[in-house]
């Protein structure tokens, strides 16, 4: 029996001759490992396609470029050499190579009082690229938080001054009466509106970096808002987190200009595009804010 030789269709001449941006795969199941944490990813690898007259790059050569992922921590060198093999694996076809990387970073967070503690979760993606050699690497992490109305809280004062005045008109004041006036329902007759918040952050890593800064940026973020939601919570927890949101009553205005300040002095960032998306409860919309800084330039 003949031999019979496989069809190699992508070293075909293309029918159109025309370059393209990005050609490769997106979703591939992919483990990798950060800080110590094997992650359960979702890889998209792809190369420009310079030669118009080249029919198809070699998605094969790409997604066995990816093993190199398996074992080693993810830090910018690693990404470099990744790209570099794709870049490699297609010499005379390509001149920029990109790799993005999807997964949940899991954090181990303390509670705000007692000894306990849980985990969170939050979406990353690192995003590389090398182009023409110039090697450029993104971040993108959301992180969940809490944000209470400044307005709805001023709005709760006054009704509460109001029930003051109609419950204690024309009364003289005795310090154990207003303690247990404060006590009771009475003292809190209006509660301001809270919601589940999300700070989506798209950063622009230095170059020469050692480490990917994904965890310093995650801190220094629940550092600036002031109210992380929270993992293990018992009621003294519960009580502290009140109280961080009462002193932390943030419009999407004011949760953004916060971190457009932190992110600035945030380590290993020299860029960045942030949104930050309040999801009312005093509507069935959300509010949303968005900043940025050195975007443009960088
Ligand atoms: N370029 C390209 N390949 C595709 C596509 N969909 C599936 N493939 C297949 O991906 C497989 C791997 O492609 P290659 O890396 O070129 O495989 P190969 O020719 O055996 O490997 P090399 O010898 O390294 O070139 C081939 O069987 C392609 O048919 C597509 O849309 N574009």
């Amino acid at each position: 029996m003949n031999a019979l030789t496989l069809p190699d269709i992508a070293a075909q001449a293309s029918r159109q001759a025309l370059p393209l941006e990005w050609v490769g795969m997106c979703g591939i199941a992919l483990p990798v490992v950060f800080d110590g944490q094997r992650l359960s990813a979702k890889a998209d690898a792809g190369v420009s396609l310079d030669d118009g007259e080249a029919r198809g790059i070699h998605m094969s050569r790409l997604y066995l470029a990816l093993e190199m992922l398996e074992q080693e921590s993810l830090t910018p060198s690693l990404l470099r050499r990744v790209l570099q093999r794709f870049l490699d694996s297609h010499e005379g076809l390509s001149s920029a190579a990109y790799l993005r990387i999807h997964a949940d970073l899991l954090l181990k967070r303390p509670a705000l009082i007692s000894p306990l503690a849980g985990w969170k979760s939050y979406p990353i993606s690192i995003e590389a690229r090398l182009e023409n050699a110039v090697f450029h690497v993104e971040l993108k992490i959301e992180a969940s938080y809490s944000s209470t109305c400044p307005c709805s809280a001023a709005l709760s004062r006054q009704l509460i001054q109001q029930q003051f005045i109609d419950d204690f008109a024309n009364t003289p004041l005795q310090h154990a009466d207003v303690l247990a006036w404060l006590g009771s329902s009475k003292g809190i007759i209006a509660t301001p509106h809270s919601q589940r918040s999300s700070a989506q952050l798209r950063l622009r890593l230095d170059d020469f970096l050692d480490d990917l800064p994904l965890i310093a940026a995650i801190n220094d973020t629940e550092a600036a808002l002031g109210t992380a939601v929270q993992t293990a919570v018992k009621r003294a927890d519960e009580q502290a987190f009140a109280l961080a949101n009462g002193q932390n009553l943030m419009f999407c205005e004011d949760a953004a200009r916060r971190l457009n300040l932190a992110l600035k002095r945030s380590p290993g960032i020299k860029a960045f595009q942030l949104r930050v998306v309040h999801a009312e409860s005093l509507h069935a919309h959300d509010a949303v804010a968005e900043s940025r800084w050195n975007w443009e330039a960088a």
